[in-house]
């Protein structure tokens, strides 16, 4: 079966390629809006899955993978910025200390009425060095945290936050390598560990 990802993140498409998979993609424009007291767990998972949604109610007979990647820190979802100051906010509410990213990945089948299925939720903690104001503004000039959860971006200049990381890189960047493998592997989707050995 085709395998179709539900996404317009250029770094989604890199790291997906990195599996070795096949797959052609599709941009999946939904509402991304929290509800009142939904948990990040239960609102990574949605957002994962109404992305994949969407795309596979057009697409039957197609697997497709939708993902979110949101920041939390004190309960608080930190999605994408809406501004510079929200952006530079973000950033200093993130200084000296411990958040959480969180990357749900979501696979989706539609055949005749059935749908088919299965995702997961991979948690990272990311510790940042302290930022000043100055710091976060400078950063924010960069152009770099505009489209990324949290207003930053581990892969490139906001490399230089991080003191250390416990958990999934390829997460934080938007999509957990080995857990999104284990899936396609579940489904019957080959990667490059299925390529012949000659
Ligand atoms: C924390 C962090 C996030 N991000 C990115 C990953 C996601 O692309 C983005 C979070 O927004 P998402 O809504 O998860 O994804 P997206 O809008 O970029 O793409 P799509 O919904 O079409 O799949 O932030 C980084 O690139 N680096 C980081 O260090």
């Amino acid at each position: 079966m085709k395998l179709i990802l539900a996404s317009q993140s250029p770094r989604r498409r890199e790291l997906l390629g990195q599996l070795g998979v096949s797959f052609e993609c599709c941009p999946a424009d939904i509402d991304e809006t929290p509800l009142n007291n939904e948990f990040p767990d239960a609102y990574v998972i949605r957002m994962a899955m109404e992305k994949a949604q969407v795309v596979a109610a057009v697409n039957p007979s197609s697997w497709v993978l939708g993902s979110d990647t949101s920041v939390i820190v004190d309960g608080q979802i930190l999605g994408k910025p809406e501004s510079k100051e929200h952006g530079t906010d973000m950033l200093l509410s993130l200084s000296n200390r411990t958040h959480e990213v969180l990357t749900a990945v979501a696979l989706v089948a539609v055949d005749e009425s059935n749908q088919h299925s299965r995702h997961c939720l991979v948690k990272t903690q990311v510790s940042f060095r302290e930022i000043s104001q100055q710091m976060a503004e400078a950063y924010w000039h960069t152009q770099e945290p505009a489209d990324k959860a949290g207003a930053y971006g581990i892969q490139g200049l906001g490399g230089m936050l991080v003191r250390s990381i416990t958990g999934s890189y390829s997460s934080v960047v938007g999509l957990p390598l080995a857990e999104t493998a284990d899936l396609l592997m579940d489904i019957g989707i080959k990667g490059w560990w299925s390529w012949p050995q000659e």
